[in-house]
């Protein structure tokens, strides 16, 4: 199946189960693949007949920073669910959230969900 790859997208959101952490937005990294058929956009060159990977990094970016979750699972999953929601054109979604500045001794924690269109 074809696949658009977002990787390593910045974006800010609030984040976090302690109270030191509601104080301020932190950086997260979101890697998304995006299941879709491309050939249409492929036979036609036309951006209209695609995912958009512009609008959709957009979207994420605003998603994270109006999200007030504690846990990176839940703002994963529910960026998930709001791609599959507003693009019926996707198949499925694999989607990798990091939090990279939280553990001195790890270079990165990360949660990862694939979700498939329900209808
Ligand atoms: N599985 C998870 N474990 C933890 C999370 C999380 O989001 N998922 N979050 C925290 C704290 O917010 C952490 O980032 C600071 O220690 C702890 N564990």
């Amino acid at each position: 199946m074809d696949k658009i790859h977002i990787e390593g997208l910045e974006v800010l959101a609030l984040i976090g189960v302690y109270d030191w952490e509601r104080e301020h937005q932190q950086r997260l990294i979101v890697d998304i693949e995006l299941i879709a058929d491309l050939s249409e956009a492929a036979q036609t060159d036309d951006v209209n007949n695609t995912l958009n990977y512009a609008q959709i990094a957009q979207i994420i970016i605003e998603f994270a920073a109006k999200s007030q979750f504690k846990l990176i699972e839940a703002l994963a999953s529910h960026m998930v669910d709001w791609l599959l929601q507003s693009f019926p054109k996707l198949k499925s979604v694999r989607l990798k959230l990091s939090k990279p500045d939280i553990l001195a001794n790890a270079k990165n924690v990360a949660v990862e969900f694939t979700k498939e269109q329900t209808f």
